[in-house]
Protein backbone atom coordinates (compact mmCIF):
# COMPACT_ATOMS: atom_id res chain seq x y z
CA UNK A 1 0.00 0.00 0.00
CA UNK A 2 1.24 3.75 -0.79
CA UNK A 3 0.82 5.97 2.30
CA UNK A 4 -1.91 7.64 0.33
CA UNK A 5 -3.69 4.42 0.87
CA UNK A 6 -3.10 4.19 3.89
CA UNK A 7 -4.15 7.27 4.82
CA UNK A 8 -7.56 7.30 3.50
CA UNK A 9 -9.59 7.15 6.65
CA UNK A 10 -7.73 9.26 8.40
CA UNK A 11 -9.47 12.02 10.15
CA UNK A 12 -7.31 15.00 8.63
CA UNK A 13 -7.22 17.50 12.19
CA UNK A 14 -4.24 18.26 15.14
CA UNK A 15 -5.41 18.45 18.70
CA UNK A 16 -5.90 22.04 18.80
CA UNK A 17 -8.35 22.34 16.43
CA UNK A 18 -10.31 18.96 17.97
CA UNK A 19 -13.05 20.29 21.22
CA UNK A 20 -14.80 17.44 23.21
CA UNK A 21 -18.16 19.13 24.57
CA UNK A 22 -20.12 17.03 27.29
CA UNK A 23 -23.27 16.70 29.27
CA UNK A 24 -22.74 15.02 32.26
CA UNK A 25 -24.83 14.44 35.79
CA UNK A 26 -23.28 11.17 37.52
CA UNK A 27 -19.99 11.72 35.66
CA UNK A 28 -19.94 8.58 33.21
CA UNK A 29 -20.15 10.62 29.99
CA UNK A 30 -17.36 12.55 31.74
CA UNK A 31 -15.08 9.24 32.00
CA UNK A 32 -15.88 8.53 27.84
CA UNK A 33 -14.78 12.30 27.14
CA UNK A 34 -11.56 12.19 29.22
CA UNK A 35 -11.04 8.40 27.25
CA UNK A 36 -11.29 10.24 24.03
CA UNK A 37 -9.37 13.35 24.70
CA UNK A 38 -6.64 10.88 26.42
CA UNK A 39 -6.58 9.17 22.63
CA UNK A 40 -6.94 12.32 20.20
CA UNK A 41 -6.13 15.37 22.65
CA UNK A 42 -8.43 18.29 22.17
CA UNK A 43 -9.81 20.26 24.38
CA UNK A 44 -12.58 18.90 27.31
CA UNK A 45 -15.95 21.31 27.96
CA UNK A 46 -18.24 20.63 30.31
CA UNK A 47 -21.71 22.35 29.16
CA UNK A 48 -23.30 23.82 32.48
CA UNK A 49 -26.84 25.71 32.88
CA UNK A 50 -27.27 28.74 34.31
CA UNK A 51 -29.58 26.82 36.51
CA UNK A 52 -28.82 23.76 37.78
CA UNK A 53 -31.16 20.87 37.45
CA UNK A 54 -32.11 19.68 41.01
CA UNK A 55 -30.45 17.22 42.63
CA UNK A 56 -33.28 14.82 42.92
CA UNK A 57 -33.72 12.29 40.33
CA UNK A 58 -37.41 12.11 40.33
CA UNK A 59 -37.72 15.92 40.31
CA UNK A 60 -35.06 15.82 37.16
CA UNK A 61 -36.68 13.39 35.53
CA UNK A 62 -40.17 15.06 35.51
CA UNK A 63 -38.36 18.60 34.77
CA UNK A 64 -36.43 16.81 31.91
CA UNK A 65 -40.04 15.64 30.55
CA UNK A 66 -41.67 18.80 30.54
CA UNK A 67 -38.77 20.51 28.50
CA UNK A 68 -38.80 17.63 25.97
CA UNK A 69 -42.63 18.04 25.68
CA UNK A 70 -42.91 21.79 25.48
CA UNK A 71 -39.52 22.18 23.44
CA UNK A 72 -37.65 24.26 26.21
CA UNK A 73 -33.71 24.73 25.61
CA UNK A 74 -32.73 25.60 28.71
CA UNK A 75 -29.97 28.20 28.82
CA UNK A 76 -26.18 27.41 29.19
CA UNK A 77 -23.76 29.04 31.49
CA UNK A 78 -21.05 27.83 29.42
CA UNK A 79 -20.01 29.85 26.52
CA UNK A 80 -17.86 28.78 23.85
CA UNK A 81 -16.39 30.24 20.84
CA UNK A 82 -16.05 27.15 18.08
CA UNK A 83 -14.36 28.88 15.05
CA UNK A 84 -10.99 27.07 15.85
CA UNK A 85 -12.17 23.78 15.89
CA UNK A 86 -13.01 21.76 12.99
CA UNK A 87 -13.71 18.12 14.91
CA UNK A 88 -16.14 18.45 17.83
CA UNK A 89 -16.99 15.29 19.91
CA UNK A 90 -20.62 16.09 21.30
CA UNK A 91 -21.36 13.62 24.56
CA UNK A 92 -24.27 13.18 26.27
CA UNK A 93 -26.76 10.65 28.61
CA UNK A 94 -29.75 9.54 27.33
CA UNK A 95 -32.71 10.81 29.37
CA UNK A 96 -36.26 10.19 28.49
CA UNK A 97 -35.28 8.21 25.46
CA UNK A 98 -34.26 11.30 23.64
CA UNK A 99 -31.27 13.83 22.95
CA UNK A 100 -31.21 16.19 27.09
CA UNK A 101 -32.33 19.53 26.57
CA UNK A 102 -29.31 21.27 27.48
CA UNK A 103 -27.19 19.42 24.54
CA UNK A 104 -30.08 20.88 21.95
CA UNK A 105 -29.30 24.34 23.41
CA UNK A 106 -25.79 23.57 22.74
CA UNK A 107 -26.51 22.54 19.03
CA UNK A 108 -28.95 25.66 18.60
CA UNK A 109 -27.45 28.49 19.75
CA UNK A 110 -23.84 27.50 17.99
CA UNK A 111 -23.15 27.03 14.37
CA UNK A 112 -21.22 23.57 13.44
CA UNK A 113 -21.73 23.77 9.87
CA UNK A 114 -18.42 22.69 7.68
CA UNK A 115 -17.63 20.83 10.69
CA UNK A 116 -16.88 17.29 11.42
CA UNK A 117 -19.30 16.29 14.46
CA UNK A 118 -19.38 12.98 16.43
CA UNK A 119 -22.02 11.76 19.36
CA UNK A 120 -21.35 9.51 21.94
CA UNK A 121 -23.49 8.72 24.89
CA UNK A 122 -23.74 6.38 27.73
CA UNK A 123 -27.34 5.29 29.10
CA UNK A 124 -28.91 3.27 31.60
CA UNK A 125 -29.16 0.30 29.34
CA UNK A 126 -32.27 1.07 26.75
CA UNK A 127 -29.88 2.93 24.35
CA UNK A 128 -29.61 6.18 22.48
CA UNK A 129 -33.16 6.11 22.26
CA UNK A 130 -34.04 9.56 19.48
CA UNK A 131 -30.65 11.08 20.62
CA UNK A 132 -28.11 10.48 17.36
CA UNK A 133 -30.97 11.29 14.91
CA UNK A 134 -31.53 14.74 16.67
CA UNK A 135 -27.96 15.33 16.50
CA UNK A 136 -28.41 14.63 12.70
CA UNK A 137 -31.07 16.94 12.44
CA UNK A 138 -29.59 19.74 14.57
CA UNK A 139 -26.23 19.38 12.97
CA UNK A 140 -27.50 19.37 9.01
CA UNK A 141 -24.62 21.16 7.31
CA UNK A 142 -21.77 18.79 9.53
CA UNK A 143 -20.13 15.88 8.57
CA UNK A 144 -21.23 13.77 11.26
CA UNK A 145 -19.27 10.37 11.77
CA UNK A 146 -20.63 7.20 13.52
CA UNK A 147 -21.22 7.36 17.27
CA UNK A 148 -20.05 5.27 20.48
CA UNK A 149 -22.20 4.22 23.09
CA UNK A 150 -22.24 2.25 25.86
CA UNK A 151 -24.05 1.33 29.00
CA UNK A 152 -23.18 4.10 31.97
CA UNK A 153 -25.04 4.21 35.21
CA UNK A 154 -28.78 3.75 36.74
CA UNK A 155 -29.68 6.59 38.74
CA UNK A 156 -33.29 4.96 39.02
CA UNK A 157 -31.92 2.33 41.02
CA UNK A 158 -29.25 4.18 42.37
CA UNK A 159 -25.99 3.18 40.39
CA UNK A 160 -24.02 6.15 39.59
CA UNK A 161 -20.81 6.24 38.57
CA UNK A 162 -19.71 3.07 36.86
CA UNK A 163 -16.30 3.86 34.95
CA UNK A 164 -14.04 1.69 37.17
CA UNK A 165 -12.33 -1.18 37.40
CA UNK A 166 -13.30 -4.03 34.78
CA UNK A 167 -16.07 -1.76 33.52
CA UNK A 168 -13.49 1.49 32.72
CA UNK A 169 -10.91 -1.43 31.07
CA UNK A 170 -13.75 -2.38 28.77
CA UNK A 171 -14.78 1.02 27.78
CA UNK A 172 -11.28 2.67 27.38
CA UNK A 173 -10.95 -0.81 25.03
CA UNK A 174 -13.77 0.00 22.86
CA UNK A 175 -13.72 3.70 22.86
CA UNK A 176 -9.65 3.24 21.40
CA UNK A 177 -11.50 0.76 18.59
CA UNK A 178 -14.08 3.12 17.53
CA UNK A 179 -11.51 5.53 17.77
CA UNK A 180 -9.40 4.03 15.34
CA UNK A 181 -11.94 2.63 13.51
CA UNK A 182 -13.29 6.57 12.52
CA UNK A 183 -9.42 6.87 11.18
CA UNK A 184 -8.02 8.73 14.44
C1 LIG B 1 -33.28 12.66 33.84
C2 LIG B 1 -32.71 11.34 33.43
C3 LIG B 1 -33.34 10.59 32.47
C4 LIG B 1 -32.79 9.38 32.05
N1 LIG B 1 -33.42 8.70 31.05
C5 LIG B 1 -32.86 7.55 30.58
C6 LIG B 1 -33.45 6.86 29.49
O1 LIG B 1 -34.48 7.26 28.94
N2 LIG B 1 -32.84 5.73 29.05
C7 LIG B 1 -31.69 5.25 29.61
O2 LIG B 1 -31.18 4.22 29.17
N3 LIG B 1 -31.10 5.90 30.65
C8 LIG B 1 -31.66 7.03 31.15
N4 LIG B 1 -31.05 7.71 32.18
C9 LIG B 1 -29.79 7.17 32.74
C10 LIG B 1 -28.55 7.84 32.18
O3 LIG B 1 -28.59 7.91 30.78
C11 LIG B 1 -27.30 7.03 32.57
O4 LIG B 1 -27.25 6.89 33.96
C12 LIG B 1 -26.03 7.75 32.10
O5 LIG B 1 -24.92 6.87 32.19
C13 LIG B 1 -25.75 8.99 32.91
O6 LIG B 1 -24.64 9.66 32.37
P1 LIG B 1 -23.79 10.67 33.29
O7 LIG B 1 -23.19 9.83 34.40
O8 LIG B 1 -22.75 11.22 32.38
O9 LIG B 1 -24.70 11.70 33.84
C14 LIG B 1 -31.59 8.89 32.64
C15 LIG B 1 -30.98 9.65 33.63
C16 LIG B 1 -31.51 10.85 34.04
C17 LIG B 1 -30.83 11.64 35.11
Amino acid sequence: QTQTELNTNAVETTPDKILIVYLTRTKNTKAVAEMIEAKVGGTLLSLELETPYPEDYEAIVAQVAEENETGTLPPLKTEVDLSQYETIFVGFPTWGMQLPPPVKTFLNENDLSGKTVIPFNTNAGYGVGSSFETVNKLCPESNILEGYATRGGIERDGVLFVMEGEKEMEVSKEVNDWLNSLGF
